[in-house]
Formats: C-alpha cells, sequence, structure tokens
C-alpha cells in the first residue's frame, strides 16, 4: 500500500527551483532515504512532505488523503531533526507526555504511551532525568521516543544522527534501523551521506540540483547508477571515470583514452558504446572491479601512481589515467610507490559505459 505519493512536486523561491518535477512512491512500512549533495533540495522536499512550507506546484498524497493544502499537524506526520529540539527544563517523561498533553488525551493513556515508547527505545530508566543529563545518542533516543508516542503514519527525519560522534552514529545507525524493523514504520530520512542512505535504507532517492535523478534500492543504484552523477556520488571510495573516444580499430569498437590508449570492447560494451552521442563516452569502474599490473598487458590501461593508503585490511590507490583519478583497491601485501609507472584491467562484465554528453548510462541495443 503507498503510504507517501509525491506527484510533480515543485518548490521555487523566485528565480530558484529548490525542487524541480519530483514524483516518487514511499509504500507503508518503506524506509526511503533522500540523499545527495548540500543544496540539491532534500531537506525541502521533506519540509514540502511535512507541510512547513508550501508547494509552488503539484501534489502530495499521505495515507488515502490528499495533504497539499493542509497544516503540517493534519498530515499524520511526526518529524525528528538534527538538533533534538528537547524542552530543557523538562523530564524525559514530560518531553514525551508534551505532544500527547497537548493532544489533550487521558494521563492514563498518556502514561502507556510514553512507557511503550521507551520500552522500545530502551530508555526507561532515563524518564526522570533532564536532557542535559544525557548523552547525545540517549538524546536522539528521546527525539525518536517523542517522534514515537504520536503514532504517525510516517516519520519524516532529517539529518538525525549527523550531530552524533562517528562512533555514536554508526551505533545510531542501526538502532533506527531495528526501530524501523521492529515498527514496521514508514519512515523519509534526509541524509548528505550516502553511506547512511546505503547501509539504512529500502530505497534511495538520490537528488541533485533539485531534480530526483534515481529512485531504487540501494543495491541496484550501486550495480546500475543512471548516470555519471548518481555513479560518482554512490559507493566510496567514488567510481572512477574517464572520458573516451568510441573508435574502430582491427575492425572491432575500442574505447580511446586522450592520451592514445585503446581498450578493446566486448562484443555487448561494443553495442552500447555504439549508442554514446558523437562517440563521446565515459568509461566507470569501481575500485575493486579493477586489476593492477606492474607491465604492460596487451587491454590494459597506462597509468601513474599517485598516492596509496593502507587501512589495514585493504589498500587503497589512486592512479592517474589521463587526467583523471581512478582509485583502486588492492591487497595489503601489494606495495607500490607514488610516481611508479602501472597498467590497469578492467573486468568487461562489471564496467560502466555512459554518453559523453548527456552524461546518461547507455544501453545495448537489441
Ligand atoms: N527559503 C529559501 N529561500 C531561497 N532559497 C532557498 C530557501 N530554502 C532553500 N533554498 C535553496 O534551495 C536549494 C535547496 O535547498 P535545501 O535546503 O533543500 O538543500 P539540501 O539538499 O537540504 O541541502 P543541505 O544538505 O545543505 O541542507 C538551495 O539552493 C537553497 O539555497
Amino acid at each position: 500500500m503507498a503510504e507517501v505519493v509525491l506527484k510533480d512536486v515543485m518548490k521555487a523561491y523566485g528565480a530558484v527551483h529548490a525542487v524541480k518535477d519530483v514524483s516518487f512512491t514511499v509504500e507503508h512500512g518503506e524506509f526511503v532515504a533522500l540523499v545527495g549533495p548540500s543544496g540539491c533540495g532534500k531537506t525541502t522536499t521533506l519540509n514540502l512532505i511535512a507541510g512547513l512550507i508550501p508547494l509552488t506546484d503539484g501534489e502530495i498524497v499521505i495515507g488515502e488523503r490528499v495533504v497539499t493544502d493542509l497544516d503540517p499537524k493534519d498530515r499524520d506526520i511526526a518529524m525528528v531533526f538534527q538538533n533534538y529540539a528537547l524542552y530543557p527544563n523538562k523530564t524525559v517523561f514530560n518531553n514525551l507526555a508534551f505532544p500527547l498533553q497537548m493532544r489533550k488525551q487521558s494521563r492514563e493513556a498518556i502514561d502507556k504511551k510514553v512507557r511503550d515508547a521507551a520500552k522500545v527505545l530502551d530508555i526507561t530508566h532515563l524518564l526522570d532525568r533532564r536532557p542535559r543529563e544525557l548523552s547525545g545518542g540517549q538524546q536522539q533516543r528521546v527525539a525518536l521516543g517523542r517522534a514515537l508516542v504520536r503514532d504517525p503514519a510516517v516519520f519524516l527525519m532529517d539529518e538525525p544522527l549527523s550531530n552524533l560522534d562517528a562512533k555514536l552514529r554508526v551505533q545510531m545507525r542501526s538502532e533506527i534501523k531495528r526501530f524501523h524493523h521492529n515498527l514496521n514504520a514508514t519512515i523519509i530520512y534526509v541524509t548528505h551521506d550516502q553511506l547512511e542512505a546505503v547501509t539504512m535504507a529500502d530505497k534511495m532517492a538520490v537528488m541533485h540540483g533539485g531534480c530526483l535523478q534515481q529512485y531504487d534500492t540501494p543495491a541496484n543504484v550501486f550495480a546500475n547508477p543512471i548516470n555519471t552523477f548518481v555513479a560518482s556520488f554512490v559507493g566510496s571510495p567514488a567510481m572512477s571515470l574517464i572520458p573516451v573516444d568510441v573508435a574502430t580499430e582491427g575492425g572491432g569498437t575500442v574505447l580511446r583514452g586522450a592520451s592514445g590508449w585503446t581498450l578493446p570492447l566486448s562484443a555487448i560494451n561494443a553495442r552500447k558504446a555504439q549508442g554514446s552521442s558523437n562517440g563521446k563516452a565515459v568509461l566507470g569502474a569501481r575500485h575493486s572491479t579493477l586489476k593492477l599490473h606492474r607491465t604492460a598487458l596487451p587491454g590494459a590501461v597506462p597509468g601513474k601512481v599517485y598516492s596509496v593508503e593502507p587501512t589495514g585490511d585493504v589498500t587503497f590507490a589512486q592512479i592517474i589515467v589521463d587526467a583523471e583519478v581512478v582509485n583502486i583497491s588492492l591487497d595489503p601485501s601489494v606495495v607500490i610507490q607514488p610516481d611508479e609507472a602501472v597498467w590497469i584491467e578492467f573486468d568487461q562484465d562489471r564496467m560502466h559505459l555512459f554518453d559523453g554528453q548527456t552524461t546518461m548510462a547507455l544501453k545495448a541495443a537489441e
């Protein structure tokens, strides 16, 4: 069942189009991450769903109702912000109880809802404390609790973990996942951190320049990025992207780099490359799909080592190919030096080809 539907949602501030024609559907119980770089329109999209700002155009449906013109309080949503916005002088109990007291619920009903929420979030032992007596993670749990007691159709979360230190962020990440799983809650979650989106969400809505680029499961977005923006935004280290020309050599289709190297293509990649505009394409590859060679090899692309970063389990290296940085991961036993000449072998089954002009992923013609 669809819980939230955005239809051609648009928000303009004068000439600035913060959100352009964004459409997507969030199913009941789904965890959707709105993700993208700063200024891409994700917070504006969340605020439009919440009703905190009016739409310029389009429609928003929550549950069975068109809510486009409804006040936030009538939308059956609860928000969790990055600054937890707890009342400093109220106890945790009263922080949780306050939204219910405002709705004039009975004392017994409030008591039960607060204690149930406290149990879910494991903060029962903190109910008599005040916010300043809590750690950042505990405060975040109280903020979640305050949303939870309202039993909304949809939880809207705006970078709820960004004020926590790195270790706590990872811990709270799994707690919010448990929260989602245990309650079968519908969650729309804003983050600029692609890793947070990939690890937590059922689906991710990748935004750029106010436009929705791709809306799919993290696995599909990772495996089949729709354009070079998504390809380089999702995944760490980023997918390497090398501008190339599509050419014919010895009767076969090859990619030719700026410095003259050529890479013969498999049949399916040749069909994809042949669809590029004006013979301009971009070759993409994730670090884990590349093989490093110390000597020239037919079909391998020449480069020069720029930097080497051992991390323990794996060593990351940056290789300069033409003028581009190519990220590659290596077994820690491989020792290479900056400025060393190397050759990179691409995996034809796992490389990506994009149109050099439109930046869209190339598909093989039937
Ligand atoms: N009240 C406003 N008036 C004018 N422009 C605005 C307003 N609010 C947002 N914008 C612009 O709309 C665009 C999208 O902003 P938004 O806050 O949604 O981005 P974001 O992706 O959430 O970024 P961040 O991660 O930095 O919060 C930006 O270019 C921003 O400058």
